[in-house]
């Protein structure tokens, strides 16, 4: 059953809005980020690895976004140009704002944290005069990045695209995405998290994002409430991500699929959701069953939770299918199914 129609004589795919960084993670690993001191440079900002993962998954790709003036902006620019991502809709910062940058810390393969330097940062100057309605009339989905509403004028110019969306069709994706350091205060989150969440068609988050996008409405609820809320709202799939317990789809016609993660060798516990999220996308972009989507997702998010990057170790969908096959002959047909 397909959940979401894709108008399919669009030019793009999909395409991200929001933030691309440079992600710093340390070579020698297993220390703390202070006691390391060699590091390797990838792309890196949670929308920018998913529009990687869905064009090395062989997606039309485009993006929406601001990079800084500098050889770091360069960086972006020439990555994506060289995964075969639309730049024309990716913006030089005019003030000297700067990229984001990421360092990560990888204590062991269970504990790993992520410092991210964002003051002053390009991604959050988007401006609404820089969002062109042609361009999102030409894209079957856009994945709005919950970081790009915590700061105007990003906030303002996502919620300009999210209007276009609206009056032209196009599906919109609500990747949740929280990371608390460009946030000014709980209400904010709550109050723009709930404008988009309100509008979109499909979110994906991880139950402290829902629980920080309900903050005004509710204390707490369950995963059967939450999801209940955002159908009602008009979302047609609602998944919310339990991280290494694997995660739940719920649809409008009130079914629900679970899905538990791939068994795999641990490397560092970050990075799995933007693989989750490209390949999740990729199957409803393909029409696949939901369970089949489900399943895809969680076996590219184990890939990379395997890998030293967030982006470069997206697979392609050939990958993707043979880590499934293998682990099936491994751990049997119902490896990751309940
Ligand atoms: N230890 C693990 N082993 C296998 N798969 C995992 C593990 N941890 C996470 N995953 C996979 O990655 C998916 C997304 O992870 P998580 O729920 O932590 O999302 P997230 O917080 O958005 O991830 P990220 O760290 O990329 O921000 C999980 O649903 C699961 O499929
Ligand atoms: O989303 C971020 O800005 C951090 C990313 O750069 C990093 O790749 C990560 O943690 C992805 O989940």
């Amino acid at each position: 059953m397909k959940h979401l129609e894709f108008d399919n004589s669009r030019k793009f795919d999909i395409v991200p809005i929001g933030r691309a960084a440079i992600d710093f993670n340390p070579v020698d690993i297993n220390r703390t980020l202070a006691e390391s001191t060699t590091f390797k440079k990838y792309l890196g900002g949670s929308p920018a690895n998913i529009a990687v993962g869905l064009a090395r998954l062989g997606k039309k790709v485009g993006f929406i976004g601001k990079v800084s003036k500098d050889r770091f902006g360069e960086f972006i620019i020439d990555y994506f140009n060289k995964e075969g991502i639309d730049t024309s809709q990716i913006y030089k910062a005019k003030n000297g704002e700067s990229l984001g940058l990421t360092f990560t810390e990888i204590l062991s393969p269970t504990e790993s944290s992520i410092l991210m330097y964002r003051n002053d940062i390009a991604d959050l100057s988007l401006a609404v005069e820089e969002i062109d309605e042609e361009y999102i009339k030409n894209v079957k989905a856009i994945v709005v990045s919950g970081t790009a509403l915590a700061k105007s004028p990003s906030r303002e110019a996502v919620l300009k695209v999210l209007e276009y969306a609206k009056k032209h069709n196009t599906v919109v994706i609500f990747d949740v995405d929280y990371r608390a350091y460009s946030w000014l205060n709980k209400d904010e989150i709550a109050i723009y998290y709930s404008i988009v969440g309100k509008s979109s068609d499909l979110i994906i988050g991880s139950r402290e994002e829902f629980d920080l996008m309900q903050g005004l409405m509710t204390k707490e609820s369950s995963d059967e409430e939450t999801a209940k809320r955002w159908l009602a709202y008009g979302n047609k799939i609602v998944v919310i991500k339990h991280g290494k317990d694997g995660s739940t789809a719920y649809t409008t016609d009130g079914k629900k699929y679970n899905i538990k993660p791939f068994p795999v060798k641990l490397l560092k516990s970050f990075g799995g959701g933007d693989a989750y999220a490209s390949a999740f996308i990729y199957g409803l972009l393909e029409g696949w069953d939901m369970i089949d989507c489900l399943e895809f997702g969680s076996a590219s998010a184990a890939m990379l939770v395997a890998s030293h990057s967030c982006s470069e170790a997206m697979p392609t969908a050939d990958e993707v299918k043979e880590f499934i096959r293998e682990s099936k002959e491994k751990y049997g047909d119902m490896v990751a199914r309940m």
